[in-house]
């Protein structure tokens, strides 16, 4: 998605009512003109003590203050659209038909809200003739089923065919186009039409979404229409797109889990489905290590990790474990000094190189002082360690600083988190606690820390697909830590060897 440019961002005044549970009026209206591609801008006619599952009261304010909020924003703001909502009572409706009159706004559309979904009456009654004044002065309204009978003053439609009967009616009457909404009308297809005074008849259709979270569909879709008729200009492309984004919106309701009545849709689905999830550092780490929570639980539970930890790990078992930690350290330096090279920052260049310094240093310390004097016992490579260090090699050689880099962590996190609790629970004279100290070390945890930062800022400011590549490359890489602490038991079973 590119940022809109100057003076392409629609701005659209709803006037309405409001819902603290911000599925209907105001609050969702605003959600609708923002997922629109709009600049939402909201003025209350009426304060209304809602939820899901109904109307609990009605606060109005005086009159005259509706006229202060309306002028604060036409007196300062260039207005692109107008949607009216609930106006509640004669003097609001009034109010609002005068500064409709005073400001002409380019496009205005009239959602007659007169009752909610939940059954609550929203419009006193005798509210009805001063909302078929205003309507003389908007461009579109938007009636479901029983709104269009009252303002006709008539039956309400039993057949769709009726419901376009009237709707053509009003139409020809108030010289205004009227949206005949269907969703009120039984079966799996709903259907809207657009009728204007001249008798064309435009019918948008769509599946019956099977769900309860119906609530503010109607202040959804005329919030929509003001917007995408900014976009557009033309009121059948806005009710085509209005009504595939309604789709979307009402098949992802359920998720949001707002409630226990009729819960709201979910206006945004669209934008998060397709828009890159925002992430912070701190939480890919904690997904990430998570990730990879079964992995670490096998390698904790390996029988050379357990003889490891309480010191009866068979001192063969251990040195044929080091020479291929030793064979896999050479070239994990060569790969940590490659991700120096890539790194996009002095900071992080200087970073891996010491780490890959590091590296070369244990691994000529493993050399010096457990495995003999420059002689590696039985150093043939395993093929988990060819494995592990193909891995890396081959991220190195793809070219991608991302997936690279997060392919080296698991060798700094999985190791220290195992040497920090193998240390915690060590006891005294303990054969391999040098081993053990090395990684418990609070330097290794420093270093830990920096890599987890490196890596976690980069992958939260990707995009998805990196993201992901950066993970499968983790992952894989933890899999390789696993496997590699499995091989010395299940390649050498206890060997009784005699050192030479
Ligand atoms: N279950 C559904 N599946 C698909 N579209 C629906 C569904 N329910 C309603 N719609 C659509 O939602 C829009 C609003 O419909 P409806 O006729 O129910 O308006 P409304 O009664 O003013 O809404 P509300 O008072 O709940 O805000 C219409 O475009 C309608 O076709
Ligand atoms: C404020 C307000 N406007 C409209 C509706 C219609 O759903 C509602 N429930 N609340």
């Amino acid at each position: 998605m590119t940022a809109p440019g100057r003076g392409t961002v629609p701005r659209v005044l709803t006037i309405a009512g409001t819902d603290p549970t911000g599925g209907a009026g105001l609050q969702a209206d605003l959600k609708s003109i923002a997922a629109h591609g709009g600049y939402g801008m909201g003025v209350v006619t009426a304060l209304v003590a809602q939820n899901t599952q109904g109307v609990r009261g009605v606060h109005t304010p005086p009159v005259g203050f509706l006229t202060t909020q309306l002028d604060a924003v036409s007196d300062d703001v260039a207005i692109d659209a107008v949607k009216i909502g609930m106006l509640g009572s004669v003097t609001a409706a009034a109010e609002v038909t005068a500064w409709i009159a005073r400001v002409r706004p380019p496009v205005v559309v009239l959602d007659p809200v007169m009752v909610a979904t939940s059954g609550d009456r929203l419009l006193e009654p005798d509210a009805e003739d001063a909302v078929r004044e205003l309507l003389a002065h908007v461009d579109l309204v938007t009636p479901n089923r029983p709104e269009l009978a009252v303002i006709l003053g008539e039956p309400v439609a039993a057949t769709w065919e009726e419901a376009l009967d009237q709707g053509r009616r009003l139409s020809v009457r108030s010289g205004v186009t009227v949206l005949v909404k269907g969703g009120h009308f039984p079966g799996d297809v709903v259907r809207d039409a657009l009728v204007d005074a001249t008798g064309v008849v435009d019918v948008v259709e769509g599946p019956r979404v099977r769900t309860r979270c119906t609530h503010g569909t109607g202040c959804s879709l005329s919030a929509a229409l003001a917007t995408l008729h900014a976009h557009h200009g033309a009121w059948v492309p806005a009710l085509a797109e209005a009504r595939a984004w309604l789709t979307e919106s009402l098949e992802a309701a359920d998720l949001l889990d707002v409630g226990r009545g009729h819960g709201p849709v979910s206006h945004l689905a669209s934008l998060w489905r397709t828009a890159a999830p925002r992430t912070t550092p701190g939480r890919v780490a904690a997904e990430w290590w998570d990730e990879i929570a079964v992995v670490r639980a096998e390698t904790d539970t390996l029988p050379f990790v357990s003889a490891l930890a309480d010191g009866s790990l068979h001192e063969d078992a251990f040195s044929w474990y080091l020479a291929q930690d030793a064979l896999y350290l050479r070239d994990y330096a060569r790969v940590l000094a490659h991700a120096s090279a890539l790194a996009p920052t002095p900071d992080e260049q200087a970073f891996w190189a010491s780490s890959a310094h590091g590296a070369i240093a244990a691994e000529v310390e493993l050399h010096a002082s457990w495995l003999g004097d420059g002689q590696l016992f039985d150093a043939r490579p395993a093929p988990t360690t060819i494995a592990y260090v193909d891995h890396l090699l081959g991220l190195a050689a793809r070219g991608g600083y991302g997936p690279l880099v997060a392919g080296l962590l698991p060798c700094f996190w999985m190791y220290v988190d195992l040497g920090e609790r193998l240390l915690a629970g060590l006891g005294p004279s303990h054969p391999y606690a040098r081993w053990i100290e090395t990684y418990g070390d609070p330097a290794f945890r420093a270093s830990t820390d920096r890599a987890i930062e490196i890596v976690t800022t980069l992958a939260a400011s990707a995009g998805p697909a990196e993201r992901e590549a950066m993970l499968e490359a983790f992952r894989r890489s933890a899999q390789h830590e696993r496997d590699f602490f499995a091989a010395p038991v299940l390649a050498r079973p206890a060997p009784e060897r005699v050192r030479v």
